[in-house]
């Protein structure tokens, strides 16, 4: 490596000090969807830029989704998908697969990669210290008729004292999202809804979506219509005309949702490009889209 290489490096290091500074002690809740999963350099990367968080004094919180691979799970024992506004129709058997799937699977290799490159992370559900108490959600068709989707279930609470209790104790707590019904009973949650209502809850700094796009983008298809900055007006009219679609929905609803409550800064970035997090927090350019009151 040559000097000048050696001096870039102290460079890049110099221009994250101001970030470091500004996100000591600072709660940040990170949803790592699942179209970005399968991509094992990406889990990697995305590991070492937590463990890199949570070693210069931010209390990083994950969420995980899970979508595809519950349901390819679900097409390997001969059950075909059904969604209804984006939202899976969950049967007590389809919930089992959920539940299997998202703690047994995913929520466990996420903690294990964390742990393996020297974090300490601990895994999670709804149910652990109450953490996401649920209730059933009444799905509204596009035919306008009330639709029932099984064990699909809304945020009714958060109680995030144990999600706080391991962060302040350096832990890094991973979330799957599934909430706890008053009956003990499971509910499958949309991940991006969780990570809203817990960034909410915690009051946190900021919640960066990742997911398997540049971010919002004003012609989907087309990363030259990237929207770097999105007012909360701009983005709910853009869901009125149906230019923010699908999975995209419940993302931007997130993000709204933890403005509202206080959070003063939301993204949605891809999670596909090498160390997006650390390119978001500590670089002066960011990427992808920040969601704005
Ligand atoms: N305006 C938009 N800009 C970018 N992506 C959009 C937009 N509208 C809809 N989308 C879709 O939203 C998808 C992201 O949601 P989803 O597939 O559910 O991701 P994840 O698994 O990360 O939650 C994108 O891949 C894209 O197809
Ligand atoms: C009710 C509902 O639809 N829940 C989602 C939960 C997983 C999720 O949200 O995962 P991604 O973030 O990867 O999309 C599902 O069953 O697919």
């Amino acid at each position: 490596m040559t000097l000048e290489q050696t001096i870039q490096k102290a460079s890049v290091l110099v221009e994250s000090l101001p970030y470091i500074r500004t996100f000591f002690g600072k709660t940040f809740v990170i949803k790592y969807g699942g179209s970005a999963m399968p991509d094992q350099d990406v889990q990697r990367d995305i590991a070492l830029d937590v463990i890199l968080l949570r070693y210069v004094g931010v209390k990083p919180v994950l969420v995980h989704g899970g979508g595809p691979a519950i349901t390819e799970t679900m097409r390997a024992v001969g059950r075909e998908p059904q969604f209804v506004n984006g939202r899976r129709v969950t049967d007590a058997e389809t919930m089992r697969i959920v539940r299997m799937v998202m703690m047994g699977i995913i929520n466990t290799d996420i903690v294990s990669t964390i742990n393996r490159f020297g974090g300490k992370a601990v895994g999670l559900s709804g149910h652990d210290g109450n953490l996401i108490v649920a209730r059933k959600r009444l799905e509204r068709a596009p035919t306008g008729e009330t639709v029932d989707l099984g064990f699909v279930g809304d945020v009714e609470r958060i109680h995030p004292e144990l999600v706080q209790e391991l962060a302040e104790n350096g832990y890094i707590p991973v979330v799957a999202p599934i909430g706890a019904g008053y009956q003990g009973e499971s509910y499958n949650i949309n991940a991006d809804s969780v990570a809203g209502e817990l960034a909410a809850a915690l009051r946190a700094d900021k919640l960066i979506i990742l997911t398997d796009v540049e971010g919002i983008l004003e012609e989907p298809g087309n990363p030259a219509s990237l929207i770097s900055a999105l007012q909360v007006q701009r983005a709910r009219r853009m869901m009125e005309e149906g230019s923010i679609a699908g999975g995209m929905v419940p993302k931007v609803e997130a993000c709204i949702r933890a403005l509202e409550a206080g959070v003063p800064r939301t993204h949605i970035i891809d999670g596909r490009v090498s160390h997006s997090l650390l390119l978001e927090i500590f670089t002066d350019r960011g990427i992808g889209t920040m969601v704005v009151s």
